[in-house]
């Protein structure tokens, strides 16, 4: 499309969303669709959504006292009248009842008869999410920062956060200095919650001709184990920050090898024939980003690959995930940007890489996926 063609094609699109939004703001027009019999489903189904954005922190709040509480678990083990759910949250019996009305309400638990609660369908589909329960834990942090949210998007990013301290390495010149007892619960958050990607990379990705891996960011080693697993013959290293590779070498066998540094300040080791970053990039700000992929093609030989696993932004099926979860999580957190793939595609080839390809993955939610040749 020449340049002219596209600056005509962004007018009509104007011209199309003004309209619209004439249309969908009118209140004439909104008492008609809710009376309309042919409009009133749509209607309705606008408004519901609505007030999902309008109530969903009530929601994300239900979820997390299901799990704190340890509600949800007990749900799972066995059909629970009020009282003992009350024993189990320490609750009255009144607060329990509450929650779990409004955990139903969001299909998080089933009144299943009169005063008897089972897990409800997205309770059930929890229960086995070890990653996801830990994650919505972890959310406490984001919840703080995002408590006043116009005080944290005027603070650009200047200002300490729950979470700029919790992942110790974001916003830190000096992250290479963090001793183990710092870095271990960012490191077992990511453990924990890395079998979900783990799954879905290796799945889509079948590193067909690859011998050996490096993992870089491989924290304590989750996927390099899922992926030593699948492939036996394969050899795995993992390079993370100091700290965080003492607690790697603590948790795996002697099958692996291990390679301490700083990835803006050190060489990344050399002689693999590909290098991941799994859920790394995002991470970090463009001109950091730029420095690690640049470190990762000079530790390649041509026709090494390169595989990035992380959630990306304007992804269909998975904008809320890209855009709104990580756009804010990682302004919170004071360190990188969701990327969309053009943008991806664009760091790489300033990088030296050729050849770049999206691979499908069944849920982009969890993570996208790039392999780029050196
Ligand atoms: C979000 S975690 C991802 C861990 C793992 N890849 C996963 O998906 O579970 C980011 C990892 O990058 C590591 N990291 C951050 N900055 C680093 C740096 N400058 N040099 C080496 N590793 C770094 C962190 O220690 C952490 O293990």
């Amino acid at each position: 499309m020449s340049r002219s063609e596209g600056k005509q094609a962004s007018l009509w699109k104007q011209r199309w969303v003004a309209w619209r939004n004439s249309v969908l703001s009118n209140p004439r027009f909104q008492q008609w669709a809710a009376r309309n019999w042919f409009l009133r489903p749509f209607a309705r189904r606008k408004a519901a959504e609505l007030f999902d954005l309008v109530a969903g922190f009530t929601y994300t709040q239900t979820l997390l006292a299901m799990v704190e509480s340890g509600l949800l678990k007990r749900l799972a083990e066995a059909p629970t009248d009020v009282s003992e759910a009350a024993q189990v949250a320490d609750l009255s019996k009144g607060a329990a009842e509450r929650l779990l009305r409004a955990a139903a309400a969001l299909k998080l638990a089933q009144e299943v008869s009169p005063g008897l609660w089972m897990l409800g369908e997205r309770g059930a589909s929890l229960i086995p999410q070890e990653g996801a329960q830990a994650m919505i834990l972890h959310h406490t942090l984001l919840y703080r920062d995002l408590a006043d949210p116009m005080a944290l998007l005027r603070q650009n990013r200047e200002q300490p956060t729950e979470l700029s301290e919790f992942w110790r390495y974001a916003a830190r010149a000096d992250a290479d200095a963090e001793p183990s007892e710092m870095v271990a619960p960012y490191s077992e958050l990511m453990a924990v919650s890395q079998g979900m990607v783990a799954d879905e990379v290796l799945r889509s990705y079948r590193f067909n001709g690859v011998s050996s891996v490096l993992d870089v960011g491989g924290g304590h080693g989750a996927f390099a184990s899922a992926l030593a697993a699948k492939h036996q013959q394969m050899l795995i290293g993992i390079f993370d920050l100091p700290g965080v590779v003492e607690g790697a070498r603590a948790r795996l066998d002697s099958g692996f090898e291990f390679h301490e540094g700083d990835f803006f300040c050190d060489p990344l080791p050399q002689g693999y024939d590909c290098i991941s970053l799994v859920r790394i990039l995002h991470d970090h700000d463009d001109a950091q980003a730029h420095r690690l992929l640049a470190a990762a093609r000079a530790a390649l030989k041509p026709g090494g690959r390169l595989v990035i696993a992380e959630p990306m932004a304007d992804t269909r099926g998975a904008k809320n995930m890209g855009d709104a979860y990580f756009g804010l999580y990682l302004w919170a957190m004071r360190s990188g940007r969701p990327r969309t793939r053009m943008e991806l595609y664009k760091m790489l080839r300033a990088a030296g890489f050729r050849d770049f390809r999206a691979i499908k993955t069944g849920q982009p939610l969890i993570t996208s996926l790039t392999v780029a040749f050196a």
